[in-house]
């Protein structure tokens, strides 16, 4: 099946590779003619502007875009200007399930359809496949079936899934209407700051393992370490994550990155703590406020992220600056320092 690819940064281009070694015709579109050059090498069709980018599509036209959410509202009205009715514009990106909600419901007066794809695979995913967590109107997304089923990882090698068991288990779901795929892959998200937050501070304990060995902290004179006798322990922290991928109940593909990491850089010397965040974790939990369901440990992993981001400074100081006006108590050098 021929499809367009409109940003081709690490996820794009290797999407259309991936699409491209299973016989799909892939034209591609991005503002970096190198990326466009660099595929059309592989054996893509080449555009130079959205326009030649559209005209070279048979109809029905299926556009699919892998960019930055700030820029997909803006990019998707501009290629939509294009489009005739029964066109498919496909959002994989990371954009905001109200975004895919209401330009679902802007396109569809044009009749063209909008199939908004929660995308998970990262780097990774040319060789191991994407998880596709899909939106979009029956019609639609079942044009695209072949298209979804290169992307997405297959079933697992020896599995053989019963017809009935849809299409989860080759790795990609109709989710629901216009903005479900979006709604699926941000609570995804969500879940991975969550995740990724246990496996840092579980690894963070082990790391204090040896608390009763080490040199007093500043804090030591007002709250010394009880039993030194009970943190005697040099752990060997990528051994054990190693170990942990081996029949653990905690193994996960989140662990055998972890324990990559730490493998190559023991002492994360190449990492300075500052953790990004993209936008999902927030619209995890604003979805949460909205519907009124908990989410504690999300919610702690996300703030946890802005604290990395030094949005906990001016808070810490005023802490201490209570501390001393109340007590007299001066501050004492952070760890490390
Ligand atoms: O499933 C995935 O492949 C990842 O979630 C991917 O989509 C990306 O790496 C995150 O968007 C990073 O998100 P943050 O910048 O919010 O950590």
């Amino acid at each position: 099946m021929q499809i367009g690819m409109m940003g081709l940064g690490r996820m794009g281009a290797n999407m259309v590779r991936r699409l491209m070694r299973d016989g799909h015709e892939c034209v591609v579109y991005d503002i970096n003619p190198a990326s466009v050059a660099a595929l059309v090498t592989d054996g893509a069709l080449g555009a130079a502007s959205m326009e030649e980018f559209v005209g070279k599509l048979a109809k029905p036209r299926c556009v699919w875009l892998m960019l930055p959410a700030a820029i997909t509202g803006r990019i998707i009205d501009q290629v939509a200007a294009l489009m005739e009715p029964a066109d498919i514009v496909i959002d994989g990106g990371n954009s905001y399930y109200h975004d895919a909600v209401d330009q679902a419901a802007k396109l569809a007066g044009k009749g063209i359809h909008l199939v908004d794809v929660g995308t998970s695979g990262g780097v990774w995913g040319l060789e191991r496949g994407y998880c596709l967590m899909i939106g979009g109107p029956d019609v639609a997304v079942q044009h695209l079936d072949s298209i979804f089923a290169t992307l997405a990882p297959g079933a697992d090698a020896g599995s053989n899934p019963p017809k009935d068991a849809g299409t989860a288990p080759f790795g990609y779901l109709h989710c629901g209407p216009s903005g479900a795929g979006h709604f699926v892959k941000m609570v995804h998200n969500g879940i991975e700051y969550g995740v990724m937050a246990a496996y840092a501070e579980g690894m963070n304990i082990l790391k204090s393992a040896n608390a009763g060995k080490r040199q007093r902290t500043a804090d030591a004179e007002t709250s010394p370490l009880e039993n030194p006798q009970y943190y005697q322990f040099d752990i060997d922290l990528p051994q054990v994550a190693e170990v942990w991928r081996h029949g653990s109940v905690i193994g996960s593909w989140l662990l055998d990155l972890t324990a990559g990491a730490l493998k190559g850089d023991p002492g994360l010397a190449n990492y300075g703590g500052r953790v990004s965040d993209s936008g999902e974790g927030r619209w995890t939990l604003k979805a949460a406020i909205d519907t009124g369901v908990p989410a504690p440990v999300l919610s702690s992993a996300l703030f946890d992220r802005f604290s990395s981001q030094g949005e906990s400074e001016f808070a810490d100081k005023l802490l201490s600056a209570m501390r001393y006006a109340f007590g007299g108590h001066v501050e004492k050098p952070k760890a490390g320092k």
